[in-house]
């Protein structure tokens, strides 16, 4: 039996739209893998019940089926699905790390990212890397068609969980289907602006990074309390705060550690303002999937 600890993560980053991700220190999944003649799953932990055992519709059951590798396989839910913390990935890199290594197939990264995404696919209709990328190598990444760039940074961050799910799929029907071209110039700015900041661990200029004015405000409009949240942020001392992945969860950038908690107090203060409950975590920049054998 083989186990993975995979992390949660957070896509997007304002201005990254299904390119940036990041790794966060915590939550995490932990997937452990049993050679079986077919694959079966069974699911514990946070939201298990709203996860399916069938394997054709689990992430990691399609990951399973991606690379031809049946097992019995558990899932220790730490990332409760629905989050925008990359729920549906940290099990789907899970497995794929996991039964990389149980069936001995050598595959790089990269493969095991692209298997990781096919499980996306099943849930969300894209099969977008931008989770499973950083929950398998790690670090900040950029994940396009062509590959995998990623960059060890290190940064103070919270993530905030409002009690409000909403799913991957339906936040990708708010998407805006065109972009001016005054977005696109302000996009690619805020973009490049937020990987020299990561590249060079200054959470001034990730922050800066995070603006973006055509992904964010659509999907603002289905997390209540995100601008209340967003505002006591950044009068808490963050640098810039956005929604992690496609919500509701909202990420805030610190200046330092012990920003963390002052920062975290405010957030959920303000999605309370809002009517909404919420349970905040300080995290910071974290590894991929961990095998332990
Ligand atoms: N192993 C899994 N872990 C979490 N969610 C899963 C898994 N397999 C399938 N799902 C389904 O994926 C959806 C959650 O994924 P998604 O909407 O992308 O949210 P998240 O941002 O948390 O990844 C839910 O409908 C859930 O039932
Ligand atoms: N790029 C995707 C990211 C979804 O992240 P999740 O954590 O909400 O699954 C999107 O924005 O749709």
């Amino acid at each position: 039996m083989l186990t993975v600890r995979a992390p949660a993560t957070s896509a997007n980053l304002g201005s990254g739209f299904d390119v940036f991700g990041l790794a966060l220190s915590a939550p995490a999944d932990v997937v452990r893998v049993e050679k079986a003649p077919e694959t079966t799953i069974e699911v514990t932990g946070a939201g298990s019940q709203y996860i399916p055992t069938d394997p054709a519709k689990n992430t990691a059951g399609v990951v399973a089926q991606e690379l031809d590798a049946p097992a019995r396989i558990h899932i220790d839910k730490g990332v409760r699905p629905a989050s925008g913390l990359g729920s549906s990935a940290a099990s789907a890199a899970g497995a794929a790390v996991a039964l990389n290594a149980l069936y001995d197939r050598g595959h790089s990264d990269e493969e095991l990212v692209r298997a990781a995404a096919e499980g996306e696919a099943v849930v969300s209709g894209a099969a977008h890397a931008d989770n499973v990328a950083p929950a398998i190598v790690g670090g900040f990444t950029i994940a396009r068609a062509d590959g995998i760039t990623s960059v060890d940074a290190s940064l103070p961050l919270v993530v905030c969980l409002p009690d409000i799910v909403v799913s991957t799929r339906d936040a990708r029907e708010v998407v805006p289907e065109t972009v001016a071209m005054d977005d696109v110039v302000e996009t690619v700015g805020s973009a490049a602006t937020l990987a020299v900041g990561m590249s060079r661990d200054d959470p001034s200029l990730v922050g800066r990074g995070l603006q973006e004015s055509v992904v964010t405000p659509a999907r603002a409009e289905l997390v209540r309390g995100y601008d209340e949240a967003k505002q006591a942020a950044l009068d808490a001392g963050a640098t810039g705060v956005t929604i992690s992945g496609a919500g509701p969860g909202v990420l805030a950038v610190c200046r330092r550690p012990d920003d963390r908690r002052r920062v975290a107090a405010a957030m959920v203060s303000g999605f309370d303002e809002a009517g909404v409950d919420a349970r905040a975590y300080q995290t910071a920049v974290g590894d991929g999937a961990e095998l332990f054998r």
